[in-house]
Order: C-alpha cells, then structure tokens, then sequence
C-alpha cells in the first residue's frame, strides 16, 4: 500500500440539470508510483468528470479519494488547493500559459505559490525543467512568442516545478500535431521510465493509450477494462 499514489473507491457522480443523469457509476481503480495510466473511452463517457474528481477540483461526488494514504473527503477547499498544488502536477489540452509573463515566470508560478523555496532556489527548479524538455533557451520569451508544442511543454515544466507525486493531463495532446504529440508522450514516457513519476492522463486518442503502461477504459460512466 505504501507504493500508491491515487485510490479510488466507489466514486458515483450524478449531475441535476433538470433531470438526474448518473455520469459516474462505482469507480474503482488505484495507480502505483511510476505508473503511467491513461483513462480512454468515448467522447462523453465520463473521463473529464471523473479527472475533475481524481484532482479534488470536483468535490460534489460520493465515493472515497485517497492521495498519498490521504482520504480527500473531508477536507475543506483551503487544504484540497494545498493538496493540488503541492502533490498534483496538471497539464490541460490548453496550456493556460500567462502571456503577460516570460516562460520561465509561468513555470516559476506554482514553485513561488508552494513557498517552499525561495525565488532564486524556483528559478533554478525552473531552469532545469525547462533544459530537461530542451526549451531552457526560450526562458526569456514571452509565453506568446512560443509555439503551441514549445507552450506545451511550457506547460509540462510548470507541471513539474513542485516535484509532484502524480501528472494529471487532460487530453495533453489534444491541441497538438502529430509531432508534436509524439514528443510530449516521449516525455511523459520518458519521465515514467526515468524518473518514476507517476502519470494520469486523460485521451481519446487510442494510439497515446496504447502505449502506455495500463488502459483504464470507461463506457457510459463505468469502468469496462
Ligand atoms: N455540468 C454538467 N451538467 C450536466 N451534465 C454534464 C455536465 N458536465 C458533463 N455532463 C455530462 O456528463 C457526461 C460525461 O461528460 P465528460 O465531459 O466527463 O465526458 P468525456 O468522456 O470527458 O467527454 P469528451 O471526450 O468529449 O471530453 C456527458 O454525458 C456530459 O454531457
């Protein structure tokens, strides 16, 4: 047990509007460090309900969410944003980058809300992230002036900052070409293979699930493989 990061137990989740529709139905699964899952299915069958629930940014659910051995349940929302900045690295289909702000300052951003570090130590962090994903020499850039892979990637570096115990991406590659999506599934790869990090990635695309570690396949809510 001391070797899981994410446990979910029965998790349901039902939307009200104006009928009830049930979008999650008894999701059990948990993800080991160093996994590398991707969750896949069909356009609406729960995927991005059920991340939003995984990264406690959801909370309007029943069922138990452990990370790292800590039940989520009843945590108020102050410690759950400590929670996921802390211990979640995310990456969206967007990249959600601040364009008023150089590369390297986006990336800094959840180092210098942890306050774990000082400034100098995060900007160090940042820099060897971003010479990591070989995008170190766009630091000074502004977020607007780089490509939608190089952003991407931006993105990943940010993700990385806090050393988190899990990557959760949602459609990671889904705004990408396909070069560009090769290399971003190269670097999840790469960080689960290397690094050990743990990783929880929400696609459509079959051929990116393919070539994880392990499929979680939903289908009208539920888990089917
Ligand atoms: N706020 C909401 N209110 C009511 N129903 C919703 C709401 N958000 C999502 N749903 C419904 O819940 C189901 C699951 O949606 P979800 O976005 O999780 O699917 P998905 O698998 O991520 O789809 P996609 O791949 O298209 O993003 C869908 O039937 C959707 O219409």
């Amino acid at each position: 047990m001391g070797n899981t990061i994410l446990e979910a137990k029965n998790i349901n989740k039902e939307f009200h509007d104006p009928i009830t529709v049930q979008v999650l139905t008894d999701i059990n699964f948990s993800v080991n460090k160093g996994d590398f899952v991707a969750i896949t299915g069909k356009s609406g069958c729960g995927k991005s309900t059920l991340l939003y629930i995984l990264s406690t940014m959801d909370t309007d659910y029943t069922g138990e969410l452990h990370i790292d051995g800590e039940a989520m349940g009843n945590k108020k929302e102050a410690e759950l944003a400590r929670v996921r900045n802390e211990k979640i690295g995310f990456v969206f289909q967007f990249h959600y980058l601040l364009n008023e702000f150089s590369v390297i300052e986006n990336v800094m951003l959840p180092g210098l809300k942890l306050n774990k570090f000082n400034r100098q130590e995060v900007e160090h962090r940042a820099m060897e992230r971003l010479k990591m994903l070989d995008i170190g020499h766009l630091a000074l850039k502004n977020a607007n002036q780089v490509s939608g892979g190089e952003k991407q990637r931006v993105a990943i570096a940010r993700a990385l900052i806090n050393d988190p115990f899990i990557i959760m991406g949602d459609e990671p590659t889904g705004n990408l070409d396909k070069k560009n999506s090769e290399l971003v599934f190269d670097i999840f790869k790469r960080l689960a293979e290397e690094f050990n990090q743990t990783l929880l990635i929400v696609t459509h695309d079959q051929s990116f699930a393919q070539r994880t570690h392990r499929i979680i396949q939903m289908e009208d809510g539920k888990i089917i493989a």
